[in-house]
C-alpha cells in the first residue's frame, strides 16, 4: 500500500481559528479566557504563551495568571472563585499538572461548569457520558475533528483508544461511542496491546511514550491519530538538541495507515483551536448570544 495521507492539524486548526475570529467579530463584546499557570514548567509556559497569542488573534481577551510554585491550594481556590465571579471571564483553564501538594480534582470541581472550557468538571464529563450538551475536552474534540476530516462517517467502525486519562483517553472514547464506533479502551494493563491495535479502523494513541505504537500494529488503511507529545534527544540535529515525537512510530505507521496525524502539527494545534471554540461557546451560552455554527 502507498504511504498514508497526512492529516494536517496545523492547517485544519488555522481554518477553525479563522471561522472563530469571524464569529467573534460579530459579537457585541469580546469573549474572555483566563489561563492559570502554577509554577515555572518551561513546556507549560510555551503552551500558555501560544494560547494567549492565538486568543488575541481570534479577537478574544486573554487573562493570564502566573502563580509561584509555592502557591497554596487555598490561594488557587480563591483565584478560581474570583474568576467564576468575574463577568468578563467566559472561560477558565487551570494548566495541568499542578504541583503535587494541590488536589487537582478539588480545583477542577471549584470551576463554574459554565466556564469550564477544558470540559474536565464532573458536570461536563457526566453530560458527555449521558449524551447531553456541554463543554467537551479540547484534545479529544480536536482528534474527532481530524478523524472526521478523512472519514466523515465513523459509524460502525472499530475504534481503539490507547490511554484512559480523564483529559484525553476517557473523553475520546465517549466521543467515538457517540459517533457509533465500537470502542475499545486500552491501557497499561491491556494484554497483547499489538493485537488489540490491529483491530482498529480508528486508532487514537494517548500514552506519553515516544514511538511506542509500532508500524506492524496498524491495520492497513486505518486512521491513526497521535496525541502524544514527547520530547526526545535528537543527536542528529546537534549535541544537546531535542525534537518532539508522538506515541506512534510515524515512519513505520505511515507505510500501513490510510491517514495519520504528524507530531508536531497534528493534534496539538487543534487542542488550542478547540479551546477557543469552547470559549466562544461558553460566552454565547452565558451571555444569551446566538451560538454561531462553526
Ligand atoms: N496534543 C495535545 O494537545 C495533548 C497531548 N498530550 C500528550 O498525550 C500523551 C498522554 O497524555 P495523558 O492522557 O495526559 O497521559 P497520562 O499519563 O495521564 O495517561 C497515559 C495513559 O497511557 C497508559 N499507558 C502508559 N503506559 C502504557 C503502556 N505501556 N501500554 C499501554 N498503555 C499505557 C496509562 O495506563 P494506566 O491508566 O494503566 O496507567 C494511561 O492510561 C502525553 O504524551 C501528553 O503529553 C496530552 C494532552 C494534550
Ligand atoms: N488544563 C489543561 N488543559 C490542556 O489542554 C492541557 C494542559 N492542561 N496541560 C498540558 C496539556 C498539553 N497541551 C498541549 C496543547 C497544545 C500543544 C501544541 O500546540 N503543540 C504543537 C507544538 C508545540 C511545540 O512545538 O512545543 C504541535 O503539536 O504541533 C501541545 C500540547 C494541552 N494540555
Amino acid at each position: 500500500m502507498s504511504d498514508a495521507a497526512l492529516i494536517d492539524g496545523k492547517a485544519t486548526a488555522e481554518a477553525l481559528r479563522a471561522r472563530i475570529a469571524a464569529a467573534v467579530a460579530t459579537l457585541p463584546e469580546p469573549p474572555g479566557l483566563a489561563v492559570v499557570l502554577v509554577g515555572e514548567d518551561p513546556a507549560s509556559q510555551v503552551y500558555v504563551r501560544n494560547k494567549a497569542r492565538q486568543t488575541h488573534e481570534a479577537g478574544m481577551r486573554s487573562f493570564e495568571h502566573r502563580l509561584p510554585v509555592t502557591t497554596s491550594q487555598g490561594e488557587l481556590l480563591d483565584l478560581v472563585a474570583r474568576l467564576n465571579a468575574d463577568p468578563a471571564v467566559d472561560g477558565i483553564l487551570v494548566q495541568l499538572p499542578l504541583p503535587s501538594r494541590i488536589d487537582a480534582n478539588a480545583v477542577i470541581e471549584a470551576i463554574d461548569p459554565a466556564k469550564d472550557v477544558d470540559g474536565f468538571h464532573p458536570m461536563n464529563t457526566g453530560r458527555l457520558a449521558a449524551g447531553l450538551p456541554g463543554l467537551v475536552p479540547c484534545t479529544p474534540l480536536g482528534c474527532l475533528m481530524l478523524a472526521r476530516s478523512v472519514r466523515p462517517d465513523l459509524s460502525g467502525l472499530e475504534a481503539v483508544v490507547v490511554g484512559r486519562s480523564n483529559i484525553v483517553g476517557k473523553p475520546m472514547a465517549q466521543l467515538l461511542l457517540a459517533e457509533s464506533c465500537t470502542v475499545t479502551i486500552a491501557h497499561s494493563r491491556t494484554r497483547d496491546l499489538a493485537e488489540v491495535c490491529r483491530r482498529a479502523d480508528i486508532l487514537v494513541a494517548a500514552v506519553g511514550r515516544p514511538r511506542m505504537i509500532e508500524g506492524s500494529w496498524i491495520k492497513p488503511g486505518a486512521v491513526v491519530i497521535d496525541v502524544g507529545i514527547n520530547r526526545v534527544a535528537a543527536p542528529d540535529l546537534g549535541e544537546g538538541k531535542t525534537r518532539l515525537v508522538g506515541d506512534v512510530d510515524f515512519a513505520g505507521a505511515r507505510e500501513r495507515a490510510g491517514a495519520i496525524t504528524p507530531v508536531p502539527g497534528g493534534v496539538g494545534p487543534m487542542t488550542i483551536a478547540c479551546l477557543l471554540r469552547n470559549t466562544l461557546q461558553a460566552a454565547c451560552r452565558r451571555r444569551g448570544w446566538a451560538a454561531p455554527d462553526l
